[in-house]
């Protein structure tokens, strides 16, 4: 069984228990519930760098990245880093991250952030607007195109942008419609974790310009941003090339001047 498809399995288990925990009666009545969101896709349209990046402890692919950091003092630093947006990867089993996370990076800072899940049920996109998310980020892979138009709906109810991933054409072709913000190539191959930055190039033509184009993983160099910017992407999302470093933010600065 390859690793999204076991995820999926945990996740579905993960849910189910949350859900009996936390009703969604007590998640909306988080203060941050009714918080006005910051839209990623706005800043991404406006910036020339477009850097999202990411606090990432660990992941499949690379095993453990960082676990000596403060997750506020990472947020505060990519704040003043200039980059437009903060992912937070909450899963636990797989990436070593949590909610708690999401929360304390909302008390650090005011960028953007998008809350990195495996979103596989409504209450998962409630959760993340109730602990201070201003994104979600839908996988095409693991998703119908039903539950995309679903989930991204519900999304855009609660004022969240919708970063919607792919992976290669025929994920593509299902998922364009008017609730997703930012269309998202990811080069990372979920199945054999394969990296190649040919897949954002090979798909750039496909996504039309409604929608703000996102290059996802593998992303290490300012030269792999300039060859991208070419095939109309606003936005990179990086992580483990600055979540490897013992000063993120500091990478992250020192990345942007370059650009
Ligand atoms: O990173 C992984 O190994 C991974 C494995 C399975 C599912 C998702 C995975 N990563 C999530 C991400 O999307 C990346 O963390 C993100 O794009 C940043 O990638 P990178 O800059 O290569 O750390």
């Amino acid at each position: 069984m390859d690793i999204l498809s076991k995820i999926v399995i945990d996740k579905k288990a993960e849910v189910a228990l949350r859900k009996q925990l936390i009703p969604v009666t007590q998640l909306e009545q988080s203060v941050l519930f009714n918080r006005v969101a910051n839209s990623l896709a706005d800043k991404l349209r406006k910036s020339s760098s477009g850097i999202i990046a990411e606090h990432k402890r660990r992941s499949p692919s690379k095993a453990t990245i960082n676990n000596n950091l403060n997750v506020q003092d990472v947020a505060k630093g990519y704040e003043s880093a200039g980059v437009c947006g903060m992912s937070v990867l909450t899963d636990s089993k797989y990436f070593g991250g949590s909610l708690d996370d999401l929360i304390l990076a909302r008390a650090a800072c005011d960028l953007p952030l998008l809350r990195k899940e495996f979103f596989i049920d409504e209450y998962q996109i409630i959760e993340a607007k109730s602990y201070g998310a201003d994104v979600i980020l839908l996988i095409a892979a693991i998703l119908s195109r039903e539950e995309i138009k679903r989930f991204s709906e519900l999304a855009k109810s609660l004022q969240l942008d919708v970063l919607l991933e792919v992976h290669n054409e025929e994920e593509l072709k299902k998922s364009k419609m008017p609730s997703i913000d930012m269309l998202g190539v990811n080069n990372r191959n979920l199945k054999t974790f394969e990296v190649s930055l040919e897949t954002s190039k090979r798909l750039s033509s496909l996504i039309p310009d409604d929608f703000v184009k996102v290059s996802e993983s593998g992303i290490s160099s300012v030269n792999a941003i300039k060859t991208l910017q070419p095939f109309g992407y606003k936005g990179f999302l990086i992580g483990e090339n600055f979540m490897k470093t013992d000063n993120p933010g500091e990478s992250a600065k020192e990345f942007i001047n370059k650009l």
